[in-house]
């Protein structure tokens, strides 16, 4: 993995999932890496949905300071801010802190979601039968919040004429996520989003990317199976998931490229992205992009 010892890196919603795996493989190429996510220690992470209270468990584990510290443990340099990525307030603070302390940023990881924290339990419904309540956690938490970074954080990149931002989402080759009109709209979104930077920080040098996970074992999906990161393979549901680590060394992988900017606009497959740099999962797997076909 690259070296990123002079990385400044912005990780949203990492107090657990997507984000804390990113941040961790981050730190262990040596980054220095604001950890947000609402979730402190001293004030615990919302409820999520209906799958975890089926389980007995309505919480998951995880703070923005136990991944900053996993980040420092790893290798590199955690610092743990908190934010609510949905507030203007909360979001200028965070990176006005950023640049007192930096002086500039030269990764953004748009990752926050807060599409789980709603989900009832329901995989596939036609939309006529799903609540508009989902609108707010699925756009609002969903891709505002990252346009919202990421008009904060360009102004800087462009001045230095550098810079990555990295949006993480599902896409599968436009297929469409049958009878998830929320969530395949929030994804389509959260990948045009990307694309439409690129276009806007091309002549900038800055680079705006796209990156889509398989199905990760984060705190929420094993939960959701009664299970844990140890004991996985017992259940033949999860046979063909990733670590969300996996996802975390295609970011590094991208953060530490010299190329990047070739693949600005782009919409890449961690599963990709390992063969052309050649990383693996923690279990030494090199797991295939996820397509919906292959697991209808
Ligand atoms: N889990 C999977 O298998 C999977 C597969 C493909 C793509 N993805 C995508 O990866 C991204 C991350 O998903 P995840 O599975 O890690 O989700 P998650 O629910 O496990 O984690 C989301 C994180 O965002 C935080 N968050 C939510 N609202 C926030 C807010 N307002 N302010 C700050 N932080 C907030 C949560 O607290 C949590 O730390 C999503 O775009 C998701 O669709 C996930």
């Amino acid at each position: 993995m690259g070296n990123l010892k002079d990385c400044i890196a912005v990780v949203t919603g990492a107090t657990r999932g997507a984000g804390r795996g990113i941040a961790v493989e981050l730190g262990a190429a040596g980054a220095t890496v604001y950890v947000t996510g609402r979730s402190t220690r001293a004030q615990p992470a919302p409820a999520y949905g209906q799958i975890l209270s089926l389980s007995g468990m309505d919480r998951l584990p995880g703070s923005i300071e136990a991944t900053a510290e996993e980040v420092t443990a790893a290798g590199g340099r955690g610092i743990a801010v908190r934010c609510d990525h949905t507030d203007e307030a909360d979001v200028a603070a965070l990176f006005r802190r950023v640049e007192q302390e930096q002086g500039r940023i030269d990764l953004l990881v748009n990752n926050a979601w807060g599409g789980h924290e709603v989900f009832d339990g329901v995989f596939q419904a036609p939309f006529w039968e799903r609540g508009m309540e989902q609108w707010d956690p699925f756009i609002n938490r969903g891709v505002r919040n990252h346009l919202l970074a990421s008009r904060i954080a360009a102004p800087w990149m462009v001045r230095r004429r550098r810079g990555l931002i990295v949006t993480t989402t599902f896409w599968d080759r436009d297929r469409y996520m049958e009878g998830n009109l929320f969530y395949d709209l929030a994804k389509s979104a959260m990948t045009r989003l990307a694309f439409g930077m690129a276009q806007e920080l091309r002549p900038h040098g800055v680079a705006s990317v796209a990156v889509t996970p398989g199905w990760m074992r984060t705190e929420f999906v094993l939960a959701g199976h009664h299970t844990d990161e140890a004991h996985w393979r017992e259940k033949p549901a999860l046979a063909r998931t990733e670590s969300p680590r996996y996802l975390g060394r295609a970011v590094a992988a991208l953060a530490a490229d010299p190329q990047v900017f070739a693949r600005t606009g782009q919409v890449l497959r961690v599963g990709d992205l390992a063969r052309s740099y050649a990383f693996t999962d923690i279990d030494g797997r090199q797991v295939p992009p996820f397509e919906l076909d292959a697991h209808a």
